[in-house]
């Protein structure tokens, strides 16, 4: 069982949002949607949601045909990315909301609530209003209650997009040792290649309401379909006429059976890393070509500015012909 989309196309006036997108959401994993802004992503994760119709095509829940089923009748989970808390409830009947509203028995709510707060983390916050949680908490309590209702499909649309850097990565790390606990099915719309590569089972890649390319992070990485997915997923640079990632550039100060020469013009460290800018002799492809290697590499080989260097893809590096 997963959930298949079939077809579906999607137009706001004559603008197409979404063109005949087919994909397959495995139970139990987590699927990243990644791509950048107005690609398409919120509303591929609408269309699932049932909070935006498609103008063609199927979506079909573990079995069941949604594409006409309104969105209280999916069974679906959502937290986005600015989270609409009730801001007079307590933590604890937030989460409680959407049981209390199916009308389910008080201890079996109770019991659920203090099940669903220990796997946020938040058990000991239960009884602190939304507005005294940090974003991070506030985010964790989104997902207790977007998993209260036991969805078959978790829907989060950049649920970590509005905290800062540290927050998001500790959120992340969070969520897929939530996702091993609970293996709910899960889509998850990003921006941030970094963020999909590391969370997800499956990624989706899209661009301009079209699918690039669907796999996991590995195929992704490794094998890219196209430039812009070599490029979506970190930095390239131009090497000999092919697109390369900076850190597969073999970098020698000796001749050797090398793609390009060229001198050292700038020379950065950022962090544990060094980048070069290196601008070949090569009259056919003068633009400078980005490397980058580690502080002990580059201590190593003693490199400086106007240095002669020697430049080729490292051994089994990727590169794409562009
Ligand atoms: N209700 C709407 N009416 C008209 N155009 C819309 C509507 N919703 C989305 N669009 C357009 O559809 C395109 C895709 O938007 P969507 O929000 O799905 O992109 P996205 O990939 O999620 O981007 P972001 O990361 O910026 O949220 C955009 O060009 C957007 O302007």
């Amino acid at each position: 069982m997963s959930i298949e989309i079939e077809g579906v196309n999607k137009f706001f006036g004559d603008f197409a949002a979404l063109t005949d997108i087919n994909l397959t959401i495995p139970t139990g994993q987590l699927t990243a949607l990644l791509g950048p802004s107005g690609g398409g992503k919120s509303t591929l994760l609408r269309v699932i949601a049932g909070l935006e119709e498609a103008d063609s095509g199927r979506v079909t829940i573990e079995g069941n045909d949604a594409t006409a089923l309104p969105v209280q009748k999916r069974n679906v989970g959502f937290v986005f990315q600015h989270y609409a808390a009730f801001k007079h409830l307590s933590v604890r009947r937030n989460i409680a909301f959407g049981l209390e509203i199916r009308k389910r028995p008080k201890a079996e709510i109770a019991a659920k609530v203090e099940e669903l707060l220990e796997l946020v983390h938040l058990t000991q916050w239960g009884d602190r209003k939304p507005a005294q949680l940090s974003g991070g908490q506030r985010q964790r309590m989104a997902l207790a209650r977007a998993l209260a209702i036991e969805p078959t499909v978790l829907l989060l649309d950049e649920p970590f997009g509005a905290l800062d850097a540290k927050v998001r990565k500790e959120l992340r790390d969070w969520l897929r040792r939530l996702h091993d606990e609970v293996h709910v099915t899960t889509v998850f719309v990003t921006h941030d290649q970094e963020e999909a590569l590391e969370v997800a089972d499956q990624i989706v890649v899209i661009n301009d309401g079209k699918i690039e390319q669907i796999g996991s992070p590995d195929d992704l990485y490794d094998r890219p379909a196209s430039e812009f997915v070599l490029s979506f997923l970190g930095p390239v640079t131009r090497l000999g006429g092919n697109l390369i990632r900076p850190h597969d550039i073999e970098i020698s100060r000796y001749e050797q059976a090398a793609t390009a020469s060229g001198s050292i013009t700038r020379w950065t460290r950022v962090g544990f890393e060094v980048r070069l800018e290196v601008t070949p002799e090569d009259a056919l492809h003068p633009e400078p070509v980005q490397v980058a290697l580690t502080r002990t590499e580059a201590r190593a080989l003693d490199l400086h500015v106007g240095d002669r260097v020697w430049l080729r893809p490292a051994v089994g590096a990727q590169s794409v012909n562009a």
